[in-house]
């Protein structure tokens, strides 16, 4: 293994978590790599391996199988010297709510090892490149969600890292918040040339701000590229019907199944989704047969295809589908 010109390369990485009955394969054989200076996006539904798989990067986690380097260093032979290279943002907060917004990025520049000076130099940077000096006095409990987390980010940037981790950095963030970050994220591949690796179970996310990504599911990765790539290879449209109600799902699936223009047919409650050729082309000829199986619609689109339908293609169900299911896994587990 090792590429020099890659940020992060993982091969076949394999973690498995509990015993006997209980034992849960998290990762199994989880393989990627990621050129410097971009944004690169882990995409999977809960549970699928993604914060196991930044955990192992970060040093915070040992795979029992397989090879990781990060900025070109081996996670398990030097993981100290990846220590500095990287900054990571974990799910939870790590500022501590009591102290200031300064305070709080200082101690942690301090943590690093910088003198006073420069950790207050850095943390003023800081403050001031994430719109945050306004509030830097104040205690960080205090502030918005929003702000908080990007109090987090600039936590992991004190110590000027090569690559930055962020785990579902906009998780709980209401839609503006979100935008935002994602426009500091971007910020920091184009103008600090810092490589991210973000995890997400937002296709949006990663639509938006991500160069490359993987799509992980159930510990392994199941599609890789851009997501303009991903979507061009799945070519042809999807046609997306809105059913009056789910119980006409069977009967719209099998109307569907007879069409030699549909090539992928599936269902999500009261929602088929068709993939065709040629939306445009095909749509009277669906239209005509749901009416012959008494099928009632409330909606019709037809768009070029989206990463859902990349997962959808790649994993055998939709992403909205796989979220549900390791949420109700989840909760019979804990
Ligand atoms: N410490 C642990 N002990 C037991 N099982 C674990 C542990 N950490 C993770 N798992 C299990 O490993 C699988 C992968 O978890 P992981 O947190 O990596 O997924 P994820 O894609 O990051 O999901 P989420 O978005 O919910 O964080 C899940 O089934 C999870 O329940």
């Amino acid at each position: 293994m090792s590429a020099p010109d890659r940020a992060i390369e993982a091969v076949d990485l394999v973690k498995t978590y509990g015993r006997a009955a209980r034992k849960v394969r998290a990762l199994d054989g989880v393989t990627f790599s990621v050129r410097p200076g971009i944004v690169f996006a882990l995409l999977g539904p809960n549970g699928a391996g993604k914060s196991t798989t930044v955990r192992i990067l970060a040093t915070l986690s040992s795979p029992e199988a397989g090879q990781a380097r990060v900025a070109g260093v081996d996670v398990r032979r030097d993981p100290a010297r990846v220590r500095r290279l990287i900054g990571y943002v974990s799910q939870k907060p790590a500022f501590d709510p009591v102290g200031t917004g300064l305070e709080n990025l200082v101690l942690h520049g301090r943590l690093h090892g910088a003198s006073a000076a420069t950790a207050r130099r850095r943390a003023g940077e800081l403050l001031d490149r994430f719109d945050l000096a306004p509030a830097a006095r104040r205690p960080a409990g205090t502030w918005s969600g929003g702000m908080q987390r990007k109090l987090d980010i600039a936590m992991g940037l004190m110590h000027r890292p090569r690559v930055l981790f962020l785990d579902e950095p906009t998780t709980g963030l209401d839609p503006e918040a979100r935008r935002e970050l994602w426009t500091q994220i971007s910020g920091l591949t184009r103008q600090d040339g810092l490589t991210v690796l973000l995890t997400t179970h937002y296709l949006e996310e990663a639509d938006q701000l991500a160069a490359e990504l993987v799509i992980v599911d159930a510990g392994r990765v199941v599609a890789a590229g851009s997501p303009d790539q991903l979507k061009n290879d799945l070519a042809g449209d999807t046609v997306r019907l809105g059913l009056a109600d789910r119980t006409q799902a069977a009967r719209a699936h099998r109307a569907m199944g007879g069409l030699p223009a549909v090539t992928e047919v599936d269902t999500d409650g009261a929602v088929l989704r068709a993939r065709v050729a040629d939306g445009a082309a095909a749509l009277p000829a669906m239209l005509a047969a749901l009416h012959t199986a008494a099928v009632e619609l409330t909606a019709v689109s037809v768009a070029r295809p989206s990463l859902d339908d990349v997962y959808l293609r790649h994993a055998g169900r939709s992403f909205a589908d796989a979220d549900r299911t390791s949420a109700v896994r989840e909760e019979v587990r804990s």
